[in-house]
Parts: structure tokens; sequence; C-alpha cells
């Protein structure tokens, strides 16, 4: 490791990662995301491409406008016109800095610049001269830097230190650079170039190994790292931000006390911000910032982290600002996370009913991808009453209903015998419910019936509500029926306010004792 600890975070989100195809942003968004780019630290801020057009000359300058911490910078060609405009697009500019590239590999000045390495050398020189009659901080940029002959980069990077540059980037345009080979190019140039220049790394992921070229680089003495919120960039993106600074923090053991000027608990409102404007999420399981970071499903894990976080967890949700880890509920949960979002919910259940609750929730768990605290509240609401289940649903069938008359069977236990009927009505749900009746023998008038999506997602929990009289003398009684199926939690409703009904009247009048009074 090099001695000098601090690396500066050079942002090109505005600028490199709008290069990705379908997320251009407007002005307004761009001072948006400046603003809160400079409030998470950034040294410097890749306002965009002055040259590009009119829109992109104007949102630099107006977010010259806007931070005065970071460093703004305006992206040239090696081209006057670029650069002059770049110029003036930064004039209200607090810290400027007028970043000018050209290309140094064999393939790009060949066949795209159609320019001899001399001519290249001499645009490089006039390009830098030209910056600096506007700003003292010029960073020049050997495109294509991966794949350029490492005694032409020498030479070129020689010149521009020359003509005034002060920040030497050696791009990894094509993102072709395995990690031990960037860390050895910057090595070398590092040690060639010393105190003149501070070297700069931009890596591309088309490997997917931008992020660990650009911390090769860091340890092998690169001080600025360009980088963009959520790895988007031209392409499959540039190094992601976060990861960059996670992995420098998290691993300070081998980054020896290198420092960035971050305020990491920024991360991720930056990730969001980033992501709702230009609509391009992470994906879920994305390092940091993806919406399974932080999160833990599987029982052994949730145990772990319950005992104690760091058995899982290498850093912490807080760490990167949001609020806490999840615990998420679904098909791998075991019993100690289910208690803990239970207690959590305010329900204390003894352990004979934890374990009911606990069968229930795999049950529900197998049919649904993830279970949320309203299905937890339903299904305990539901299934851990104290009302005696006099009868139980078994089965239910229905027929389809699209042509044809409605009918349903239905299997219900009573007393320890399972009976089964089937009956038609005026829809399925009628047909269910006189179904029931015929088979209980208890006649109930519908008074009301309700259905609602408990919590989120396609396979949201149906919740039905029924409110049911089954005989003129008593009041009406609430059934509620919860189930991923609409018709199964109707059957689940009436049953439930079946019971609730036989349940107020005295025990030893049951139906057939009752007949006649
Ligand atoms: C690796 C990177 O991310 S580089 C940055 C990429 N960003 C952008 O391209 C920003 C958006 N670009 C644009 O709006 C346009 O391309 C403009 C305005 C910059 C230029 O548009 P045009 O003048 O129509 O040129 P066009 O884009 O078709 O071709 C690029 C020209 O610039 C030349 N060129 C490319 N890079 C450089 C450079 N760094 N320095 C000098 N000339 C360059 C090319 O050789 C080509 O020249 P030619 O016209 O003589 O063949
Ligand atoms: C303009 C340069 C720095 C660039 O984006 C690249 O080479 O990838
Ligand atoms: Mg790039």
């Amino acid at each position: 490791m090099k001695n000098d600890k601090r690396v500066y975070i050079f942002d090109t989100t505005l600028r490199d990662g709008e290069q990705s195809p379908g997320a251009s942003m407007n002005t307004e968004e761009k001072i948006k995301i400046a603003t809160q780019l400079q409030r998470l630290g950034v040294d410097v801020i890749e306002a965009g491409f002055a040259a590009a057009s009119p829109g992109d000359f104007d949102a630099i300058r107006r977010i010259c406008e806007v931070v005065d911490k970071s460093t703004v910078c305006s992206l040239a060609r090696a081209v006057d016109r670029d650069i002059i405009q770049a110029g003036e697009s930064l004039a209200d500019a607090k810290h400027k800095r007028i970043h000018t590239f050209i290309a140094t590999s064999p393939i790009h000045m060949e066949h795209k610049l159609k320019m001899s390495p001399e001519e290249v050398i001499r645009r490089a020189v006039a390009a830098v001269k030209l910056a600096k009659t506007f700003t003292d901080d010029v960073e020049f940029s050997c495109e294509d830097a991966g794949r350029s002959e490492m005694p032409f980069l020498k030479e070129i990077l020689d010149a521009v230190i020359e003509a005034g540059a002060t920040t030497l980037n050696i791009p990894d345009t094509v993102g072709y650079r395995l990690p031990q080979e960037m860390g050895a190019i910057i090595e070398e140039l590092h040690g060639h170039v010393g105190e003149r220049a501070i070297i700069s790394v931009h890596c591309h992921n088309d490997l997917g190994l931008a992020v660990a070229n650009s911390l090769f680089s860091v340890m092998n003495g690169a001080r600025q790292v360009e980088c963009t919120i959520n790895g988007l960039g031209e392409r499959a993106g540039n190094a992601a931000l976060e990861e960059v600074v996670m992995a420098m923090k998290t691993r300070a053991d081998v980054f020896e006390g290198i420092e960035t000027g971050i305020n990491t608990k920024e991360i991720y409102p930056t990730s969001r911000l980033v992501a709702a404007i230009t609509g391009i999420e992470p994906q879920p399981n994305k390092a940091i910032v993806g919406k399974n970071a932080f999160a833990h499903e599987s029982g052994i894990h949730q145990d772990g982290v319950l005992k104690c976080q760091e058995t899982y967890e290498i850093m912490h949700a807080e760490d990167i600002g949001l609020e806490t880890n999840r615990i998420v509920l679904g098909k791998h949960s075991g019993r100690h996370a289910f208690k803990e979002r239970l207690e959590a919910l305010g329900f204390d259940l003894s352990p004979e009913d934890l374990n009911k609750a606990f069968e229930r929730f795999k049950l529900l768990a197998d049919k649904k991808k993830e279970i949320f605290d309203d299905d937890i509240r339903m299904l305990i609401a539901n299934e851990i009453t104290n009302i005696p289940q006099a009868y139980e649903l078994v089965g239910l069938q229905i027929a389809d209903c699209s042509a044809g008359v409605p009918s349903a069977a239905v299997t219900i236990r009573h007393d320890g015998e399972e009976i089964t009927d089937a009956g038609i009505g005026d829809g399925t749900i009628d047909a269910i419910f006189k179904t029931i009746d015929r088979i209980s023998g208890h006649s109930g008038r519908l008074l009301d019936y309700r259905v609602e999506a408990v919590s989120q997602g396609k396979d949201a929990l149906a919740k039905v509500v029924v409110n049911v009289q089954f005989d003129e003398n008593n009041s009406a009684v609430i059934g509620h029926g919860l189930s991923i199926d609409t018709m199964l939690a109707s059957a689940k409703a009436y049953i439930g306010a079946l019971n609730s009904y036989l349940s107020m009247i005295p025990s030893n009048c049951q139906i057939d004792s009752c007949e006649g009074v």
C-alpha cells in the first residue's frame, strides 16, 4: 500500500451514468441528484458533457448554481469547441474542473480517430492547455487505456502533465482488464508519475469486474475512483460507488486507513433517488443497495442474526442509511424468527399456540412467496381464537361457473366425522354457503359479504368477512376467512360465523335437541 490515505470519489452518474440506455434525465432531475451527491460527500460531480446538447450545457450551468462544496466537472473531447463549451458551462462554479480525453489504444487511434499517435499527443496537449485557460483543475483521460500500450501511456501522460493536467485518469473503457492486470498497470503508472499528478481510475463492468478493478487500482496507488450510483453507465455500467466505498470501509484492515469523504448514511437515499429518477431499479440481489442486500430469509440465518447480527452481516443496514435489516418471513423461516415477529406485532402466544400458528404459517408460506405483517395478523386473528371449532372445513370443490349452474362440493369435519355434500346456487359463493347449510342443518341469512386483499402482491391473501343471521332469535354473527383463494376464504368465513353462532347458544342446545324448541 502507498502512504497517502485520501481517495477522492468522482461521481459520474450524471455523465457516464446518463449514457445508460433509457437513463436520460432532465435539468431539474439532474439538479436534485447533484444536490444529493453533494450531501453524500462526493469530491467531484461530473455534471455532463457540455458540447453534447444545449440541455446538457444548461444542466451543468444550473448545477454550478446549487453545488458549492463538491467540484463540478464538465467533460470535453480534445476539441477546441468542446473545451470552450465546457469552460463556459462552468463559469459560475465555486470549484470547477474540465475533464478532457482522447483515446490512446491502437484500435481507437487507427479506426475511430484515424490519427497517428503523434497527432493524438499533440491534440491532448493542446486540449489541456486550452482547458487551463478556464481552470487550474484539469483532468486528462487516456480513453481505452486498458488496451493501450504502456510506453505510449507514459509518453502521453508526461506530455499532459507538462501542459498542466493535475489528474490523470486511466479508464478501462471496455471493461477488459482483470483485477491483477489493472493493479499492475496502475502500479507502473503511479511509479512513473510519482507526485506530479493524481492517478485516477474509471472502470467499466463488461466482465463484472469494475469494482474489483477499482479496488486493485486503489491498492496500487490510484487516489481517485470514478464511479456511479447503482453502477449505472454505458453498456454494463461503471463501478458502483456504493460498492467501492463500502468495500474500502468494511475491509479497512486491508485498505490500511484509506479514507473517503463519503457520508455512507447517505448511500441508500441517493440510490433510491437515482432509481426513482432514472426508472432503473437495482437488481434485488445487488450488493449494498439491492432490496435483498440486508434481508434474511432462511430460518438458520434468521436465528443467527437474531442472536448476534454479525453471524450473517459484515456491515449493518444503518451504515448505508437504511433503517434496519429485514427478516423476511417465508417458507424457509424458522420458529425463532416467527416468534420474534409475533412479539414485535404484540402477540404473546403460549408455546402450544405458537406451534399451532407456526404450522399454519408454514402452510401459508408454501403457497405465498413472502409473508407480510398483515398476513400474520390475520393468520393469528383467524386461527388462534377461543371459539370452539364445531365445524371445520376439510375440502372445497367448485364447478366452472362460466357456463351452466354454479355448484360446490364441500367436505366438513364435525364431531370427528367428515361429511361431504354438494349443492347449487345463484352464484358460486351462494352454492358454497347453501351446501354448508345443508351439511350443518343450520340455515343462515347472509346480511353482508366483503372481500379485500390483505398485504401486497399478486399472491396477496384474500380476507372475506361475512355477517350472517342463523336464527331470528339471535343477533347476526361475523365470520372471517383468510386464504390466497377467495372462494376458500368465503367458505372459511361462513363456517367461522357458524362456529361463532354455535358458541353463543347453550352447549347442551345442540341442533338435534333444539329442534322444535
Ligand atoms: C468513452 C466515453 O464515454 S466517451 C463520451 C461519450 N459521450 C458522448 O458521446 C456524449 C454525447 N455525444 C454527442 O452528443 C456527440 O457525439 C458529439 C456532440 C460529442 C459529437 O457529435 P458529432 O460531431 O456529430 O460526431 P460523432 O459523434 O458522430 O463522431 C465523433 C467524432 O469525434 C471524434 N472524437 C471522438 N473522441 C474524440 C476525442 N476524445 N477527441 C477528439 N475527437 C474525438 C471522432 O473521431 C469523430 O470524428 P469525425 O467526425 O472526424 O469522424
Ligand atoms: C470519457 C472516459 C473517461 C470514459 O467514460 C471512458 O473511457 O469510459
Ligand atoms: Mg466511461
